[in-house]
């Protein structure tokens, strides 16, 4: 008999490194924000579209929300829009609405799960229509400043903010053993469509399911401090300073704040990761290293 060569010994070892990762999460929920900067090359994206799947054969119950505002600023620029951001929020008149619900619900919605479908998995898109899963109300932004007798309202059009969220249909596709993949697009009381920052959606996605982990892909390492180095772990104190001081700013905020309410409403912690990196989903779960920052309550 001959010996087992390296490459086979290293896959031994690579799979007891697992082990423990996949006894501790078997059966728990992690919701998946795939930002739109993630989806940036056709090797990654056939590599997240796996790692869902081997996560979805470890017992794990992986949910995906996803954004896509490079996509639908794509479209915009092609029918001659230009988009003005406010706080890292897309200002949304009607026609943009329509713009985004087609990029989001239509293409990225179903260009995923067609990926994942692709690739052996069993995934089901949906928007926060269908099932009526995520119930919106109008965002309503406040400015201050020493200039200003009193704060100033912002009115963003059509962006909206999570009111509520019926995981219903969540659960039944959970149950029937599909990854659900939701688009972050809200319906009011008032009847209309919004269009909500897909990292609100998924912190509240994971808050409700009481997911064990809120996974954010990005396209940076992590949280980075000024000199450019990573913070591999932050607790909600400590975050709350580096808002402050403005180390954390932009598309980031948006991440983090919904990243700290996550962990303060049950989620076990929340982790900002590296889309551009191969199978960073994997890396973070199944190894001893983990990678990009790790949010905790304290
Ligand atoms: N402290 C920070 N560390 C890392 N990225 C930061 C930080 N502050 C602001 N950012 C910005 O946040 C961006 C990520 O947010 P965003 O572009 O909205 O991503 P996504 O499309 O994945 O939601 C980064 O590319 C970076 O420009
Ligand atoms: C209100 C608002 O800004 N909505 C976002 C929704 C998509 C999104 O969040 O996409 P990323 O995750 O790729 O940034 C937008 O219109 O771009």
């Amino acid at each position: 008999m001959s010996l087992p060569s390296e490459r086979a010994r290293n896959i031994a070892h690579v799979l007891i490194e697992a082990l423990p990762y996949i006894q501790r999460f078997r059966g728990k929920t992690m919701v998946i924000k795939y930002g739109g900067n993630a989806m940036v090359d056709p090797a990654l994206q056939q590599g997240f579209a796996r790692d869902l799947i081997l996560m979805k054969l470890v017992g794990i119950n992986p949910v995906v929300v996803h954004g896509g505002g490079p996509q639908i600023g794509r479209l915009l620029q092609r029918l001659g829009k230009v988009s003005e951001f406010v706080q890292g929020m897309r200002v949304t008149d009607s026609e943009t609405m329509d713009v985004v619900e087609m990029v989001l619900g239509g293409l990225v919605n179903k260009e995923i799960v067609h990926l994942i479908n692709r690739q052996g998995g069993s995934a089901v898109g949906l928007t926060g229509k269908d099932g009526d899963l995520i119930r919106a109300r109008k965002l309503i932004l406040h400015r201050d400043a020493p200039e200003l007798l009193a704060p100033e309202i912002i009115d963003l059009g059509h962006v909206g903010e999570v009111e509520s969220i019926d995981v219903g249909v969540v659960n039944m596709l959970i149950k029937g053993d599909f990854i659900p993949v939701i688009a972050p697009i809200g319906v009011g009381r008032d009847g209309f469509s919004y269009n909500i920052n897909a990292d609100l959606v998924a912190g509240k996605v994971a808050e409700v399911l009481t997911a064990e982990k809120l996974l954010l892909l990005t396209n940076t390492a992590g949280i980075l401090d000024t000199d450019g180095s990573l913070f591999s772990e932050l607790d909600v104190a400590r975050i709350a300073q580096l808002i402050e001081q403005g180390v954390i700013h932009g598309g980031m905020l948006p991440k983090v704040r919904c990243a700290v309410d996550a962990v303060q409403s049950g989620v076990a912690s929340a982790h900002i990761l590296d889309g551009r990196v191969e199978h960073a989903l994997l890396l973070d779960l199944f190894t001893d290293e983990g990678v990009g920052t790790l949010i905790r309550r304290r």
